[in-house]
């Protein structure tokens, strides 16, 4: 499989464990699509948006023969069968899937930016990306990935979520 790309998944409505999983299910079972590595699951404070719920996220590893714009359609295909409507900017979803990189490159097209233009701001993307790729380095970004973490204010909004015993469990990062 040719291509190396890193996928955000967030979800804020629902049973949203379920709807990360069903995600990586249906983008798995595209022929072209593997799965080479997960992060942990994050619970996150709303971003951008704040009169909504905490948000679950996590970032995937897959390997791909799919071309950038035909991943972003399979992306797009898989929020729509997952039941995600487009209403507030930044609002409650069932699943949000973005596209974080592809390969090193940099693409700018009319309906793809990569890398995904607002990652770098955003600690509910970095601190799983990071979790499961360190050396991540982008040709035209100007830092590596490490250090734009490094200088993000509200990490505390991000903690790792676990399931024990049928309960929520929340561990803060880094411990
Ligand atoms: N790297 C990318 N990954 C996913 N979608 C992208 C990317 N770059 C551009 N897009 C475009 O963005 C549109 C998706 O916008 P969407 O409504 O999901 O934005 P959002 O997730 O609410 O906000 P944000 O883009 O800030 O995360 C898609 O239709 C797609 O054409
Ligand atoms: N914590 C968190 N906040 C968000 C998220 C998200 O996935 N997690 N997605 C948004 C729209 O892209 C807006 N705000």
């Amino acid at each position: 499989m040719g291509n190396s790309a890193f996928i955000a998944l967030g979800s804020n409505m629902g049973i949203r464990y379920d709807y990360l999983i069903n995600a990586i299910r249906h983008l798995t079972n595209y022929p072209g699509i593997q799965l080479v590595n997960y992060s942990s699951v994050y619970e996150t404070d709303p971003v951008g948006y704040e009169e909504q719920d905490l948000f679950l996220n996590m970032v995937i590893e897959i390997s791909t023969e799919y071309s950038a714009l035909e991943l972003l359609d399979i992306c797009l295909k898989t929020e729509l069968e997952l039941g995600r409507k487009r209403e507030i900017k930044w609002g409650p979803r069932t699943i949000d899937l973005d596209i974080l990189t592809f390969n090193q490159e940099n693409i700018e097209t009319e309906r793809l930016t990569v890398p995904h233009p607002r990652m770098q701001e955003r600690a509910f993307v970095m601190i799983p990306l990071l979790e499961i790729r360190h050396d991540v380095f982008i040709p035209e970004m100007e830092k590596t990935f490490e250090s734009y973490l490094n200088e993000l204010p509200n990490k505390e909004g991000v903690r790792i979520w676990k399931r024990k015993n049928g309960e929520d469990v929340f561990e803060p990062i880094g411990s």
